[in-house]
Order: structure tokens, then C-alpha cells, then sequence
């Protein structure tokens, strides 16, 4: 019986905030201090939990970072003005909006109000329209953890055929527009609740991503022998966490991730990319200017 090798996000992750470090220093040492923003609204403890860790991974790079909290019977207005008050503070370098927000708030409106130069999620209109584009810009942060996840272990994209299962805001949506650049030409089936089949459009693919939400969804008899499949979607239960592939997959799978460790730590490095990279874009605009005056 075959065993798929373990895709390691913990490992890859490491390996990023290790090089991040080196690149907050230096921006240190160029008068630029790179600070992270969080708005987190309600008491979901996923969203807690996920926020702690990534303050806890700001701390580690030596990122500053700035904590909003607001209770779940926060109003829009008062949303709005969290993500106004980010935009106008000079020490935040990029923020997120910890999604979900509660049902009562207009989340769109929200994410459109982010300044796009301060979007470190990416999932501002200009920024998602960028990615349409092809110009660059701040990138989604799990799709980005996932595509570097696979090439750091060596898992073709070019060519090969995706199956998403998921088409939510965060995951699914920019992973199918980011896999289907040039840059990728990727081939992606992109799954949604009303897809008939998804089981034979798994088995019909090289790689699985399982962003879907449902705990063990995808089955050992929807992977074709070899495939890559990626574990994204988390369901929290008395037991622990599951995730959205059937651990059996291993039996089939040439590759895959566990319900933890694999994508999640890449998604917070990305995130931990996108600020370093928004300061590093601030420092060339201010070398520029410098280097235009003398
Ligand atoms: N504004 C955003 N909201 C949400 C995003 C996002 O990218 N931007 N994605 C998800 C949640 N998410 C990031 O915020 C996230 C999910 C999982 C992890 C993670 O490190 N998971 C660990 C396990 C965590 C645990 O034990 O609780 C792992 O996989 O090992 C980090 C971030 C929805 N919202």
C-alpha cells in the first residue's frame, strides 16, 4: 500500500519567515518599519485563533503590528471606521479584515473601503482586478500559499489540470485566476455547490484543491492514483480539526497535505510577503524621489 509524501506548509513557511526577517532588517536599517494591521469583528474562534497567529508570526519577523477588536454587534459604520482609521495610520504598512464578518455587515462595502495600497489580502476590487489584468499587485494570500507550496515541491503547474472545490472570496475564485495566468497556464475545473459530479471531475485532474468547507469530503475513489491533492477547508469538531480530504487519500495520492500544517501556515506567510513587499515598494518610490532631487 502506497503512502503519499507529506506536503510540508509548516516547513516551507519556516523557510519564508526566515528570509522575510532578513528583509524587515534591512528595511529597518533604511528607516522603514513594515507594521501589519488586523480588524477582527465578533468571537468566532477560528478567526481568533488564526488572527493570534498572525500577530505571533509578526512578532517572530520583527513586523510591528496593530490589533482592531470589535464586538460581534459592531455596526457597519463603526466597521468602516476601523478600516478608515488603518487607512490614515502611518505605522500600518497593510491591513486585513478577518473574514467572516458577521452576517449583518455588508462585507463588499467593507473590503471596497480598504485603501488598495494598504490591501494585504489582495481582495480589494482595484487589487482583484489587477490580478485579472495581469498588473502587478498585492496577491490573495492562500492561493499565493499554494502555488509556491507546490513548487517548492516540485508539483507541475503548467499544463496540468485543477479541480477547486470551493468558489469563495478567499480561496477558490482568485486561485482559479491565478492558475489560469500566463505565468501558470494551468487548465482548473472550478467547483460550486451545484456541480454535478464533483467526484468525477476530481479523478479527471492532477491536482485537488479541497477549499470547500465540508470535513472529508474528497474520498480516496475521487483521486486518481499519483495525483497532488491540497487539504484547505477546516472544520472544527469536539474531536479536533477535520479537514476537507479523507486521510484515507493517502493510500492514492502521490502527494498531499494534512488537514493542518499545509496550507494554513503558508497562507499567514503570504500575508507576512505582502507587507514586506508593500514597504520594499515604498522604500524604491522614496529612493526614487531621493535619487530624482540629486
Ligand atoms: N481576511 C481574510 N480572512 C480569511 C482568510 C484570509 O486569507 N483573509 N482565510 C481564512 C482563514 N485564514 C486566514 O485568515 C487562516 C486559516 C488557517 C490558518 C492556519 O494557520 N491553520 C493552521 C491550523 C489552525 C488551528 O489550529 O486553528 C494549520 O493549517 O496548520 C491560518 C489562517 C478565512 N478568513
Amino acid at each position: 500500500m502506497t503512502t503519499a509524501a507529506k506536503i510540508d506548509g509548516k516547513r516551507v513557511a519556516a523557510e519564508l519567515k526566515a528570509e522575510l526577517a532578513v528583509r524587515v532588517k534591512a528595511l529597518h536599517e533604511a528607516g522603514i518599519d513594515p507594521g501589519l494591521g488586523t480588524i477582527l469583528v465578533g468571537d468566532d474562534p477560528g478567526s481568533h485563533s488564526y488572527v493570534a497567529g498572525k500577530h505571533r508570526d509578526c512578532a517572530e519577523v520583527g513586523i510591528a503590528s496593530i490589533r482592531i477588536e470589535l464586538p460581534a454587534s459592531a455596526t457597519q459604520a463603526e466597521i468602516e471606521a476601523a478600516v478608515q482609521q488603518l487607512n490614515e495610520d502611518p505605522s500600518c504598512t497593510g491591513f486585513i479584515v478577518q473574514l467572516p464578518l458577521p452576517p449583518h455587515v455588508d462585507t463588499h462595502r467593507v473590503l471596497e473601503l480598504i485603501d488598495p495600497d494598504k490591501d494585504a489580502d489582495g481582495l480589494h476590487p482595484t487589487n482583484l482586478g489587477k490580478l485579472v489584468l495581469g498588473t502587478p499587485a498585492p496577491l490573495p494570500c492562500t492561493p499565493r500559499g499554494i502555488i509556491e507550496l507546490l513548487r517548492q515541491h516540485d508539483v507541475p503547474i503548467t499544463g496540468q489540470r485543477f479541480c477547486v472545490i470551493g468558489c469563495g472570496l478567499t480561496v477558490g475564485r482568485p486561485l482559479g485566476l491565478m492558475l489560469t495566468r500566463p505565468t501558470e497556464h494551468a487548465t482548473v475545473t472550478l467547483c460550486n455547490i451545484e456541480t454535478r459530479d464533483v467526484a468525477a471531475h476530481a479523478r479527471a485532474s492532477d491536482v485537488i484543491v479541497a477549499a470547500a468547507g465540508v470535513a472529508h469530503l474528497v474520498k480516496p475513489d475521487w483521486v486518481s492514483p499519483g495525483a497532488t491533492v491540497l487539504s484547505v477547508g477546516i472544520t472544527r469538531t469536539i474531536e479536533g480539526i477535520l479537514g476537507d480530504v479523507d486521510p484515507n487519500v493517502d493510500v492514492v495520492a502521490g502527494k498531499m497535505t494534512g488537514a493542518t500544517g499545509g496550507v494554513g501556515p503558508m497562507t499567514r506567510a503570504m500575508l507576512l510577503t505582502n507587507i514586506v513587499e508593500i514597504a520594499e515598494q515604498q522604500l524604491a518610490a522614496r529612493e526614487a524621489i531621493v535619487g530624482a532631487l540629486t
